[in-house]
């Protein structure tokens, strides 16, 4: 609890609050705005000049810029050792990639201490605070044996409650190919140890890693061991993900880049957020998915970085709202929706993502007018101000 003064936003140029009931329209934007926030959350919301102004608030002018709920990054993979630049460059001269690569990585992570494993999430954090990011879930999934994954957890969920265990993303080496043997390990052991330490389950459900059978045991039993399902599907061809996603009412299916015209109803029927991931087709140089086939549909769309050391080595928000727009065509409202209160609704979160009373004063302002900034001017340090929990950061 936040037992300092209240603080003031006043001179807001545009607010995005994404909350229709305070603005017309899925952004619920404010002109000429101010945003009050105390005790970690926010107070007030509205036009400027007509706010409660108490004694003890702290009053700051952000002389016209753009404010917005922090980021949501609902898909990353900060716990690793290593990096894969050099794979990076063989696929930029021409080769493809394969999941095969996770392995290297896999081999790092285990090699690493607990200590330089923290050492590079809190680096990756901390570049994503200072790019906007103000909620983040950190999977595991480069240890593969019990302890390698239960360290894994330990390590992000001293940083974030939003800890995913990733069991099945790629067989380990000492499974020399035996995947349902890798499974049952998984199922048998895995789970139990480290289902306390995780809030979700997750799977890389695509041809070379786990089939549509095996990844619905995996989670399964995650649901039984009170964790909650998300999936990776049809990232790197078409395949069963979305529809075992949708199946199992999981919270979010992610990637989605390979998909037909069943999986976009499913999808749109369902309620699993489909979590876009455009750095792995800008890291990886493969078709984007169709996001506006997806959108236009009713499917509601998060997008996120996938931070990750093979396919999409980077924890900027803003560079994937520049991407979501120019090479998916979302509108940037869209892109900015989706980056917030989309991650939101892939992380089942109603408190943030959202600027109204009573939610998690998690705010950003930009050095810009409007947040079709983020957009319109890629590449650029945009993110003046960042608040976590109303402190800043
Ligand atoms: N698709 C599976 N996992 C990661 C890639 C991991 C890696 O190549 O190290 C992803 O989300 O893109
Ligand atoms: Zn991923």
């Amino acid at each position: 609890m936040d037992a300092g003064p209240w603080t003031l936003l006043d001179g807001i140029g545009a607010l995005v609050t994404n909350d229709p009931g305070i603005g017309a329209g899925p952004l619920g934007p404010v002109r000429d705005a101010a945003l009050l926030f105390g005790d970690g959350v926010v107070q007030w919301v509205g036009h400027r000049g007509r706010e409660p102004y108490g004694d003890k608030v702290v009053r700051i002018d952000l002389d016209g810029r753009a404010v917005l709920p922090g980021f949501v990054d609902s898909h990353t993979h900060p716990v690793f050792a290593g990096d894969r630049a050099d794979e990076f460059a063989a696929r930029m001269a021409g080769q493809p990639y394969t999941a095969g690569g996770i392995r290297s990585t896999i081999a790092a992570t285990r090699a690493a201490t607990d200590a330089q494993l923290d050492a590079t999430v809190s680096r990756l954090l901390t570049e994503a605070r200072r790019s906007g990011t103000t909620t983040i879930e950190c999977k595991s999934g480069y240890g593969q044996t019990v302890a390698d994954e239960l360290r894994s957890l330990r390590v992000a969920a001293a940083h974030t409650p939003e800890t995913t265990l990733l069991a099945a993303h790629v067989t380990p080496p000492e499974f020399d190919g035996r995947t349902d043997d890798y499974v049952r390990m998984v199922i048998d052991r895995m789970i139990p140890v480290c289902a306390p330490h995780a809030k979700w389950i997750d799977v890389f459900c695509e041809r070379g890693a786990f089939d549509t059978e095996q990844c619905r045991t995996v989670l399964t039993t995650g649901v039984a061991a009170g964790l909650i399902p998300r999936v990776h599907g049809n990232q790197l061809g078409p395949g069963a993900g979305v529809q075992l996603a949708v199946e199992m009412g999981a919270a979010s299916v992610d990637h989605v880049t390979h998909t037909d015209t069943d999986d976009i109803a499913a999808l749109a029927h369902g309620t699993t957020v489909a979590t876009l991931l455009p750095g792995a087709e800008f890291s990886t140089r493969t078709p984007y998915p169709d996001a506006r086939r997806l959108i236009d549909a009713g499917v509601t769309v998060a997008v996120a970085t996938d931070c990750n050391p093979g396919t999409s080595y980077t924890t900027s928000m803003p560079l994937c709202i520049a991407l979501a727009v120019r090479e998916m065509r979302m509108t940037p409202d869209e892109a900015v929706w989706s980056a917030t209160a989309g991650g939101a609704q892939a992380l089942r979160r109603t408190d943030i993502g959202i600027l109204r009373p009573g939610a998690r004063a998690d705010v950003i302002a930009l050095d810009a007018p409007s947040h079709a900034h983020l957009a319109y001017r890629p590449g650029v340090h945009l993110v003046s101000h960042v608040w976590k929990d109303g402190l800043r950061q």
